[in-house]
């Protein structure tokens, strides 16, 4: 059965009680409001998979009912009942998004014919599509983790322990050890399975944006905003987010996150209505979150009600036992994507991925492998074909810190771009500057509050081509 929950609004109390009745004999969860106010409070409360709404009613009539309840919930299906007499209404009701019409006085067969194509409806479009598609996910999953380190086995007893309850986890670890693979493993092994996993890189998108990407926002709340717009915990509903990167989460955003977490609503920009969420929170960072709580860059309260289970996922190369699996999979799974024959690695060869370093951990394996099937033409691959990474692994050693800006640099530009099945004519040295620029300026100018005299000064370039990169850029100057 497609359908759980429905509310029925209706001030005539004999229809409310025929409804109910009929529907609960049925099996559904019914509840009641007596007028289009109640039931819009309702909504906002609680989700519902149906509402069958009276048109004429005091306070709030069926259609404007319709109106705030699809601004509040674009997935509530609604049925509006209305009098014979008034089918002009009906008309209207289809023209604003009702999704059917009763006349009245009707049948109860009626009711139950819509139910049913309610459910139908629901099944086709929307469950068969989503569970198909999850099933294929949650099999990916649990065939794609691989690795049997004790640091490993100690993960999947993590997940296996946290899956079941609605516990928030924070999963540390550097870029590429696989955050979001475990976050992703952790939502198909929990009762919210067949919901949705809502993915957001809190560190990709500006701060302006970030806000209404996460809470959404209403018509007209910027200049120019036509469309009202729902953010990602809404869309995550019932299901979970997954917070990647939230170190990079600006302080009054992570304000707002608290309050999701501990209230379990939300409020787009631009409005006024507390809506109510239930979504299981994962985030995960690169950073040390307690080094930023120090320096009063991380809030300790969020810290605390993220961290409520940590999971800390150790670099590749802390637990190189798992490489020669990983080498195994993602080569077979490289070759089928390329429709290659099958290709093996040599001893040696192995040997030196074993040896390597990893700063870009699984992620700049498993590209590495990528590009030598590609390159190479032989079955056997033999450490030439993985040249390249010798010369780097061979720099990274003379490095006297590992962790410097260049090496760090070098690692995000290796996961970004060596990857890339061809390199082609583009304009990567273009982008690269823009991704590296548009972060200094912006946090130099954060810095001095919005001087762009000072700003240019501390970053030793010309105040016109500062000025000039600062519209390039598209980059907003906060003066708080
Ligand atoms: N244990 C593993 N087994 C198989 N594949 C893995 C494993 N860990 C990571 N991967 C693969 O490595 C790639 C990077 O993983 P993922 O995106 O989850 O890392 P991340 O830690 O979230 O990275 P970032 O911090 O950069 O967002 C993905 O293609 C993922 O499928």
């Amino acid at each position: 059965m497609a359908l759980h929950r429905i509310l029925v609004a209706d001030d005539e109390e004999s229809m409310r009680w025929v409804l109910s009745k009929a529907l609960r004999k049925k099996g559904y969860t019914v509840e009641l409001a007596a007028d289009g106010n109640q039931a819009l409070r309702m909504v906002r409360e609680q989700s519902y998979d149906l509402a069958i709404v009276d048109i004429k009613m005091p306070g709030m009539t069926g259609l404007e009912f319709l109106d705030k309840a699809r601004e509040l919930r674009p997935d509530l299906l609604v049925v509006v009942m209305t009098a014979e007499a008034s089918m002009k209404n009906a008309v209207e009701a289809m023209k604003r998004g009702a999704y059917d019409y009763i006349t009245k006085p009707f049948d109860l067969e009626v009711v139950d014919a819509i139910i049913e194509k309610v459910g139908r409806a629901r099944d086709v479009s929307n469950q068969v599509s989503l569970l198909k598609q999850e099933l294929k996910d949650r099999y990916q999953v649990e065939k794609n983790i691989i690795g049997n380190s004790p640091a490993m086995q100690e993960v999947y007893k993590t997940i296996g322990k946290v899956a079941a309850s609605d516990v928030t986890v924070l999963i540390q670890g550097e870029s590429g050890t696989g955050k979001e693979l475990i976050a992703r493993a952790i939502h198909f092994n929990s009762t919210r399975l067949g919901k949705p996993f809502v993915a957001i890189n809190c560190a990709a998108i500006p701060r302006d944006l970030l806000e209404s990407e996460l809470f959404g926002s209403e018509r007209g709340a910027f200049t120019g905003s036509t469309e009202r717009k729902t953010g990602k915990f809404e869309q995550a509903n019932h299901g979970t987010i997954f917070l990647d990167e939230i170190g990079d989460m600006p302080l009054d955003l992570q304000a707002k996150i608290l309050r999701v977490l501990q209230e379990q609503e939300i409020t787009r920009i631009g409005g006024s209505q507390n809506i109510a969420v239930d979504v299981r929170v994962v985030a995960a960072t690169n950073q040390e979150l307690l080094e930023k709580v120090r320096n009063r860059e991380f809030r300790e309260d969020l810290f605390y009600r993220l961290n409520v289970v940590p999971l800390h996922l150790v670099p590749l190369r802390e637990r190189r036992e798992d490489i020669p699996a990983l080498v195994e999979y993602f080569l077979e799974r490289a070759c089928a994507e390329m429709e290659v024959p099958a290709k093996q690695c040599s001893g040696e060869a192995l040997e030196l991925l074993c040896s390597h370093s990893w700063p870009g951990n699984v992620r700049e394996l498993e590209n590495t492998i990528k590009r030598a099937v590609i390159l190479s033409g032989d079955p056997l691959l033999t450490p030439q074909d993985f040249n390249g990474l010798s010369e780097r692994q061979a720099t990274i050693h003379a490095a006297p810190q590992e962790q410097s800006l260049e090496a760090l640099v070098e690692a995000k530009l290796r996961t970004a771009f060596f990857g890339i099945e061809k390199l082609e004519k583009g304009d990567i040295y273009d982008r690269v500057l823009e991704q590296v620029e548009r972060p200094l300026i912006r946090y130099t100018l954060e810095k001095t509050r919005g001087n762009q005299v000072r700003t240019a000064d501390i970053l030793g370039i010309n105040r016109n081509t500062l000025r000039k990169k600062i519209t390039e850029l598209g980059i907003q100057i906060k003066k708080d």
